[in-house]
């Protein structure tokens, strides 16, 4: 029988863990607060910004918003960013990715201070996590590491294969996966789109993790049997829906759960755990900036 991954239960776990910090923060007088600069037209960003603003307010965390036109000169988010930083109220700051075209991601990343950070991908961030020494996981990677760990899924000597090598998932998730810790020590391949022969490295995986952006690319005939998938995909697909598109993963869920042990859905899956990330990551840096013990890892 295939076991299917409840994203949603485990995130609403490390909310209610997030909930009970925010408490101890609260009694020492500080109240967490994160911050998202949204500079884009896209409805899915949009969504997904308004969703973190959402979560924030359920777990008790100060929620900032701040929108930026899309047109506007790269400088307003810089220094938006620099208003941000200098704020003690804002604990941590999130600019929702893809920027514009004309705004240089590696300034934008290398502009947020470190501590406040909530991503993960400023290259203090970057290095501490590659040297096992992770002040910030990145909050994709760190809800997959939960799920794996929820599920009793066994990591240490596991083959793991990451479908993807971006600096947001599949980077982070393989440094995650090879670590000498708990929920790590696979043997990990990292796969991506010069990789000749993808289906030899699946057909060999006990863990896939599927961060390809490519709708239904994985599908079961390509799986080990009982492997378990971790699907990150989030693609809208045109379908005659109320919303006028449908969410899949890169992977057939139909096809794949007939041969995985377990398996993530889309949606209900890794996404829901990476906002409830992003609210660890909060209180943590709320705990870093204050001084005041938080009890997470
Ligand atoms: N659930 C969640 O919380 C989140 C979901 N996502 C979703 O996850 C997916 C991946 O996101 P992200 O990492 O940002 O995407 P990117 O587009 O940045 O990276 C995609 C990666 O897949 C690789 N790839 C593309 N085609 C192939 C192929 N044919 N075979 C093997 N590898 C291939 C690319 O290789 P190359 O490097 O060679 O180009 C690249 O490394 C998307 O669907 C995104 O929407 C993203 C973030 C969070
Ligand atoms: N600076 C930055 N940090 C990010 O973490 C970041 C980003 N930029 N840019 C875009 C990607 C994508 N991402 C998602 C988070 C949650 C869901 C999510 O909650 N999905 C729900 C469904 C959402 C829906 O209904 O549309 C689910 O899978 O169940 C999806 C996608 C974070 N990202």
């Amino acid at each position: 029988m295939t076991e299917t991954i409840d994203g949603e239960a485990v995130a609403a776990d490390v909310r209610e863990t997030v909930a009970d910090e925010v408490a101890r923060l609260s009694d020492a007088g500080v109240e967490p607060g994160l911050a998202t600069v949204l500079m884009s037209d896209d409805p899915a960003s949009e969504t997904y910004v308004s969703m973190k603003q959402r979560d924030c307010e359920e777990v008790g965390i100060e929620g900032i918003h701040v929108e930026i036109d899309a047109d506007a000169p790269a400088e307003e988010l810089y220094e938006t960013i620099d208003d941000l930083n200098a704020r003690d109220d804002v604990h941590g700051i999130l600019v929702q990715m893809p920027v514009p075209d004309h705004v240089d991601k590696r300034t934008v990343l290398r502009r947020i201070d470190p501590e406040k950070d909530v991503d993960g991908f400023h290259p203090e961030n970057v290095g501490r996590l590659v040297a096992g020494d992770a002040r910030f996981k990145p909050c994709t990677p760190h809800g997959v590491q939960k799920l794996l760990d929820a599920y009793d899924v066994e990591t240490e000597g596991a083959d793991a294969v990451v479908v993807g090598r971006s600096d947001i998932v599949g980077k982070p998730m393989a440094n995650l996966l090879i670590q000498k810790s708990p929920v790590g020590n696979a043997t990990t391949t990292v796969c991506h789109s010069r990789t000749e022969d993808l289906e030899a490295k699946l057909a060999d995986a006990d863990i896939v993790v599927a961060a390809a952006g490519i709708p239904e690319f994985v599908d079961g005939s390509m799986l080990k049997a009982g492997a378990t998938v971790i699907d990150v995909g989030i693609n809208r697909v045109d379908a005659d829906t109320e919303k006028g598109y449908e969410l899949v993963g890169d992977v057939d869920y139909e096809s794949a759960s007939e041969v995985a042990g377990a398996i993530t859905p889309v949606p209900g899956g890794v996404g829901p755990m990476t906002r409830a990330m992003l609210l660890y990551n909060t209180v943590k840096a709320a705990g870093i900036q204050t001084g005041v013990d938080v009890n997470l890892d």
